[in-house]
This record gives C-alpha cells, sequence and structure tokens, in this order.
C-alpha cells in the first residue's frame, strides 16, 4: 500500500516497517554498549512514542526502568508551540541517566520544554532517542540528542505511533503528506 488516504489528506509510503525494525536494531545495540553497567530510565513520550518505545526496548540488553509522560502541543498539521503541561514525570530522577525516547523532533519546542522539567531534579545524564529528526526544522540546537533513526525534510508524516488529526497512528509503515499539486482553473 504505496498511497493511502487518511481524512481529507493523501500519503505516500516514506519508510517500510522493516527498516523502521531495523534501524532501531542499530539504535538498541548502541544503548545497550553505552549504557553497559548502568540502569539508565527509559522516559517514552505519549503517545506518538508508544510504538517505537516497545519496539527498542525489546532490543535492550542491559537492566533498564521505564516510564511514560505526556505533553500536548499539536492540532493538525500545525505547530501551535503551545505547551501546557507535562503528565507523569516520575519525581526521583536525582542521579539517575535518562534517555528520553521520542517519535519525532520538528521543532524541538516539546523536548525543550521536556527537557527543562528533567533538568529541574538534577539527574546524572540526560540523552535523547528519537525515530525521526527534522534538521532543518529545529528552533534551536539540542545537545542531548544522541540517538536518531532518520532524518527528514520538511514534509508532515504519519503512522508508527505519529497521527493526522488522531488518526494513523496504528499503521506500521511511516508515510508523508503528498503536496497538492494547485488546480489550474
Ligand atoms: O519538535 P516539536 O515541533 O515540538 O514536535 C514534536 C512533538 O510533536 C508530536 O507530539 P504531539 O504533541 O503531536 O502529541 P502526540 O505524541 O500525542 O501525537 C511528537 O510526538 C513530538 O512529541
Ligand atoms: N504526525 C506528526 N506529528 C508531528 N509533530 C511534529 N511533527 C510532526 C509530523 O510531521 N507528523
Amino acid at each position: 500500500m504505496n498511497n493511502i488516504q487518511i481524512d481529507d489528506k493523501e500519503f505516500e509510503i516514506l519508510i517500510q516497517n522493516e527498516n523502521i525494525a531495523k534501524r532501531t536494531r542499530l539504535i538498541g545495540i548502541q544503548i545497550n554498549v553505552d549504557y553497559e553497567d548502568r540502569c539508565p530510565i527509559f522516559i517514552g513520550v505519549l503517545n506518538g512514542s508508544f510504538l517505537f518505545m516497545a519496539d527498542l526496548l525489546k532490543e535492550i540488553t542491559i537492566s533498564c526502568e521505564i516510564g511514560f509522560i505526556k505533553v500536548s502541543s499539536y492540532e493538525g498539521t500545525e505547530s501551535s508551540g503551545n505547551i501546557r503541561e507535562t503528565f507523569g514525570l516520575p519525581n526521583d530522577l536525582e542521579n539517575r541517566d535518562i534517555i528520553l525516547i521520542e517519535d519525532i523532533v520538528d521543532t524541538g519546542l516539546t523536548l525543550s520544554y521536556i527537557l527543562n522539567e528533567v533538568y529541574k531534579q538534577n539527574p546524572a545524564s540526560v540523552k535523547v532517542c528519537s525515530l525521526l529528526l527534522k534538521p532543518a526544522a529545529l528552533k534551536s540546537p539540542i545537545n542531548e540528542l544522541e540517538y536518531v533513526g532518520f532524518e527528514l525534510t520538511n514534509e508532515f508524516v504519519v503512522g508508527y505511533g505519529l497521527d493526522y488529526n488522531g488518526l494513523g497512528r496504528n499503521l506500521k509503515d511511516i508515510y508523508r503528506a503528498k503536496s497538492v499539486t494547485p488546480q489550474l482553473p
């Protein structure tokens, strides 16, 4: 299925699940090496990270803890940049190694907000693992961004946890919005 319709938008295939799985396996191996003999806390950012978090954690063989947090920011395809609150952040992060798991880093506003909240608890270290990154959309560099699955251009993507108007999170593959060709009169 190379082209799909979700709500009012057409999407085309961008990254197949086999390639997501291969990349995830490699990231998992790297994290196992980097955190050998440590016990990091993986914190997934809901909702979008739920599939990536589950698949990545199946590749993790070191001792670790797992949690999820939720922040709110986006409607449709536009970034509101209007992040209100973090829900569910553990309050015992002092001296712990934290690995934040994101599905996508776009403007980086969500992540900057979360990082700020996490640092208030004086963790030992903080790194970010994101399946997707849009480098050209980043509003400011994020030094903690250590593990990235795929770099994208500035296109809206959906599937494998990412939604369009609440739909499409269950898709195995990742799709990008097809550009609309202007209609001649
Ligand atoms: O880098 P940014 O421009 O801040 O965008 C990235 C954030 O946007 C998406 O979350 P969203 O707020 O849409 O919530 P969701 O995970 O529930 O879809 C995504 O999961 C990231 O958390
Ligand atoms: N679904 C989806 N959510 C996002 N949040 C930030 N960028 C995106 C994107 O490209 N797709």
